[in-house]
C-alpha cells in the first residue's frame, strides 16, 4: 500500500534551503543563520535583501553597490508604464502586481538569460520595482501622480511618501523598514513553494514571481492581513470584539491573523509587530486598533489556544502608517520579493523538477459508451 498523502503537505520536507530556517516549537526564525530578533530593527531592508539574495550581510561597500543597483532598478520599462493605468482600472492590487511583473519580463534587459549573474540582476530589479508598482497603481486608480522618490529616503520611506503623499517621519520610515525585514522570507511558505515549483521547470524568475504573487494573494496566506483590518472595521469597538469572536468560532469560521502551520509558540515576528502597534497607538493618539488587537489576541488564545501570526499586528501597524487597507497584502509582496527571488536563485543553482506523486481516489474500470447512448449518472 502506498503511504497516505499528508493533506496540505504538512510536515513534508519539500526542498533543501540555506535561505531561512524556522524552529516552530521554540518560535524562532533565522535568515541565513541570523536570529530574526538580532536583525529586527538593526538592519535595513536593503541589507536584508543582500543577506537573502547574495548570502551575506553586506559590508559598507557592498551595501552602497546594492543600494545603487536598487535605485537604478526602480525604473519601469515602457510597456509597464503604458499599462499601469489601464490595469489599475480593472484589477485589484494583487492582480495588478501579477500583471505588471508579467509585463516587466518582456523588456527586462536579461530577458533571455537564466544565468546566476542574470538572476541576481533580475532579483534586484524585481525588488526595486515592487514598491514603485504599488505606488504607481495606487496613484493611477486615484487619477493622480505619485510624488517623485526622495534620494534622502530609503526604500520604506520613499514607499510611504509615494503611497500617502506625505513625507514620513524618520520613525515611521524605520517602522515600515523593520516590517519589510520581518516579512522578507519564511522557508517553504505557500508563495515561495509556488515560486520554486515554477522555477524548477527552468522557467524564468518573472514567471516564478507571478506564481508567488498569485499564491500570496489568498486569504489563508498574505491576504489575511487585509482581512484582519476588515474584521476590526466591521466590529467597530473594543467592546464588540468578544461577540464577533464568539460568533465566528461558533459558526466554525476562522479568525484571520491567527494560527500557523509551523509555529507552536509565539511567532517571533508578532512580538516585534505587537510592540510597533503599541508604539504607534501611543504616538498617533489613536489606540483603537491596538486595543482591539489585544482583546482579540487574549480571547482567541483563551478560546482556541491560537496565537497571532505575522499578519495580525501587521494590520494595525500598516493602518497607523496611513497605508490603505486594500494595499496591505501588496506591502507584504514588496518585502517577500526578497525571499521569493532568493529561493528562485537557489532553486536554479541546484535544480531538479518538482513533481510529487498523488493518491488516486477516483473511479476504476470505467467503460466507454458512444455519446448517443450516454445518460448522465447511469453508466456505472
Ligand atoms: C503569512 C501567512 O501566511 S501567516 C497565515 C495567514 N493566514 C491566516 O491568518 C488565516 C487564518 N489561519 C488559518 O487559516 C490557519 O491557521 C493556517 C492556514 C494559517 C494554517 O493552516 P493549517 O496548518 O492547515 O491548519 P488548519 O487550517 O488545518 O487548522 C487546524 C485546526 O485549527 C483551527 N484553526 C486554525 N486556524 C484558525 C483560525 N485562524 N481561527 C479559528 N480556527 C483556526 C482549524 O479550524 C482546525 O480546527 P479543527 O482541527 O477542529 O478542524
Ligand atoms: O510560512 C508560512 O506558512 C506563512 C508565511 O509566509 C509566513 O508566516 O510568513
Amino acid at each position: 500500500m502506498a503511504p497516505r498523502p499528508s493533506k496540505g503537505l504538512a510536515d513534508v520536507v519539500a526542498a533543501s534551503t540555506a535561505v531561512s530556517d524556522i524552529d516552530g516549537q521554540a518560535g524562532r526564525l533565522f535568515y541565513r543563520g541570523y536570529d530574526i530578533h538580532d536583525l529586527a530593527g538593526k538592519i535595513n531592508f536593503a541589507e536584508c535583501v543582500h543577506l537573502l539574495q547574495r548570502g551575506t550581510l553586506p559590508t559598507r561597500g557592498e551595501l552602497a553597490g546594492l543600494t545603487g543597483e536598487l535605485a537604478a532598478g526602480r525604473e519601469l520599462t515602457p510597456l509597464v508604464r503604458r499599462n499601469i493605468e489601464p490595469v489599475a482600472r480593472v484589477q485589484s492590487p494583487m492582480e495588478a502586481l501579477r500583471s505588471y511583473v508579467s509585463l516587466a519580463s518582456g523588456e527586462d534587459p536579461d530577458k533571455d538569460s537564466g544565468s546566476p549573474e542574470a538572476n541576481l540582476r533580475k532579483a534586484a530589479r524585481l525588488t526595486a520595482q515592487q514598491p514603485v508598482l504599488v505606488a504607481r497603481y495606487h496613484a493611477a486608480r486615484r487619477g493622480v501622480t505619485a510624488p517623485d522618490p526622495d534620494p534622502e529616503l530609503g526604500i520604506a520611506g520613499n514607499f510611504l511618501l509615494q503611497i500617502t503623499g506625505e513625507r514620513p517621519s524618520p520613525r515611521q520610515a524605520d517602522i515600515l523598514d523593520e516590517c519589510l525585514v520581518l516579512h522578507a522570507d519564511h522557508t517553504m511558505n505557500a508563495s515561495t513553494f509556488a515560486a520554486r515549483v515554477c522555477a524548477a521547470t527552468l522557467s524564468d524568475m518573472h514567471s516564478a514571481v507571478c506564481a508567488a504573487i498569485g499564491a500570496l494573494k489568498g486569504t489563508l496566506h498574505g491576504g489575511a492581513n487585509e482581512q484582519v483590518m476588515r474584521t476590526f472595521q466591521a466590529i467597530g469597538t473594543v467592546a464588540d470584539v468578544d461577540r464577533t469572536v464568539h460568533e465566528k468560532l461558533a459558526a466554525g469560521e476562522k479568525i484571520m491573523g491567527f494560527g500557523h502551520r509551523v509555529y507552536k509558540s509565539e511567532d517571533p515576528r508578532a512580538t516585534h509587530l505587537r510592540r510597533m502597534s503599541a508604539e504607534l497607538a501611543e504616538t498617533t493618539g489613536d489606540d483603537l486598533w491596538y486595543r482591539m488587537s489585544r482583546r482579540m489576541e487574549d480571547l482567541v488564545f483563551a478560546e482556541k489556544g491560537l496565537r497571532p501570526n505575522v499578519d495580525f499586528y501587521a494590520a494595525s501597524v500598516y493602518r497607523y502608517l496611513g497605508i490603505p487597507v486594500d494595499l496591505f497584502t501588496a506591502v507584504f509582496s514588496v518585502s517577500r520579493m526578497a525571499g521569493w527571488t532568493a529561493h528562485v536563485i537557489e532553486q536554479h543553482a541546484d535544480n531538479r523538477l518538482i513533481r510529487p506523486d498523488s493518491e488516486y481516489i477516483g473511479d476504476h474500470d470505467m467503460k466507454w459508451v458512444p455519446i448517443s447512448e450516454r445518460t448522465q449518472g447511469t453508466e456505472r
